[in-house]
């Protein structure tokens, strides 16, 4: 419930006295970035939830290599894609300026994803803050395990998000973050095999289209990695055409094309499909139990001064 001061252990006003121009701040520094590049707010919502799904949402997937410390989330082909992350650190730098050491790495993450939900068309989702960032270096292990792969199947990202305590129509509703961005061709060619259940849900005419975009057979190609497809019809506006999208077998990954055809998740995609309100009210409620999760608060994180190091 959104009018509750605390949800676990975060608070709607925790920056009310620390730094209240906070929402301000994020917004004017983010919004030139993202109307000089108008693919950005989708890398940012992907952002939130790589770091959230890898040990919390505690910035750890912001933590450059150093030291001993080699290998970083980043490594993880799981991670392949991710990018702009240099975005946070910038507006960190103008924030130290006016709220020094308050504002954390972990909820500036989850600020900028609800930014490039408000500014691509979508719900402005309030979401409580407090979050603490990690202290412990990051793991490409935690994310090669944590992480989902590109041919999640959907009984996959219903058991991942029942662990976030999601109901299915908020698993659905958060995979409508699909609605932006783009899938790279490397991530596409599983679903060429014709015998492989990767294809369930798939026009033969949008496969068409996506054989001529992604003509690269190995996966592992530096073509395949440097074409890609857009998400949806509307791939820079939040709105409902994934899931039209969905249910016309249009979808890019197995999981976009499989909700839309699985007895579990099919009703929500075609209630989504009808009515934008809805959509946007499961998907804000999805939002702040995800950008929750495993959060580190109190004495159990700290404020990084710069958000790609360990203090
Ligand atoms: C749980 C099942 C999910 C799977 C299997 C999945 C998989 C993928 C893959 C393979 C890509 C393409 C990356 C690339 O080729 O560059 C992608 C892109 C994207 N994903 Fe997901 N995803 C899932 C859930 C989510 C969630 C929960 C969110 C947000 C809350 C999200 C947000 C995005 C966005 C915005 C993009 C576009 C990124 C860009 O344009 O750079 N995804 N996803
Ligand atoms: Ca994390």
């Amino acid at each position: 419930d959104q009018n509750e001061t605390n949800y676990e252990g975060l608070s709607y006003n925790y920056y009310e006295k620390t730094c209240p121009r906070l929402d301000e701040i994020v917004r004017s520094s983010i919004s030139p970035m993202f109307a000089l590049d108008p693919t950005a707010p989708a890398a940012l919502l992907r952002l939130m939830f790589h770091d959230c799904q890898v040990q919390g949402c505690d910035a750890s997937i912001l933590i450059e290599p150093s030291g001993d410390q080699q290998f970083t989330e980043l490594d993880s082909a799981k991670n392949f894609g991710i990018r702009k992350r240099e975005l946070i650190g910038s507006i960190k730098t103008s924030l130290e300026v006016e709220c020094p050491q308050q504002v954390s790495c972990s909820d500036l993450i989850i600020l900028v994803a609800r930014e490039a939900v408000a500014l691509t068309g979508g719900p402005l989702i309030a979401v409580p803050l407090g979050r603490k960032d990690s202290l412990s270096t990051p793991s490409k292990h935690v994310a090669d395990s944590e992480l989902p792969p590109s041919t999640a199947d959907v009984d996959s990202i219903l058991n991942l998000f029942a662990g976030i305590d999601m109901t299915i129509e908020e698993s659905v509703a958060i995979m409508g973050s699909h609605s932006i961005g783009v899938t790279h061709c490397n991530n596409v060619l599983s679903r060429f095999d014709n015998e492989n259940a990767t294809n369930a849900n798939m026009d033969p005419r949008f496969q068409t289209f996506l054989r001529v975009v992604c003509p690269e057979f190995s996966p592992t190609s530096k073509t395949a990695e440097a074409t890609f497809v857009p998400n949806d019809q509307t791939s820079l506006i939040f709105d409902t055409a994934y899931y039209d999208d969905s249910i016309a077998g249009r979808g890019n990954l197995r999981i976009d094309s499989e909700i839309g055809v699985d007895p579990r998740t099919r009703p929500f995609v075609e209630a989504f499909a009808a009515d934008q309100d809805r959509f946007f009210g499961s998907f804000s409620s999805a939002f702040v139990k995800l950008s929750s999760y495993k959060v580190l608060t109190g004495n159990n994180g700290v404020v990084r001064g710069v958000c790609d190091k360990v203090d």
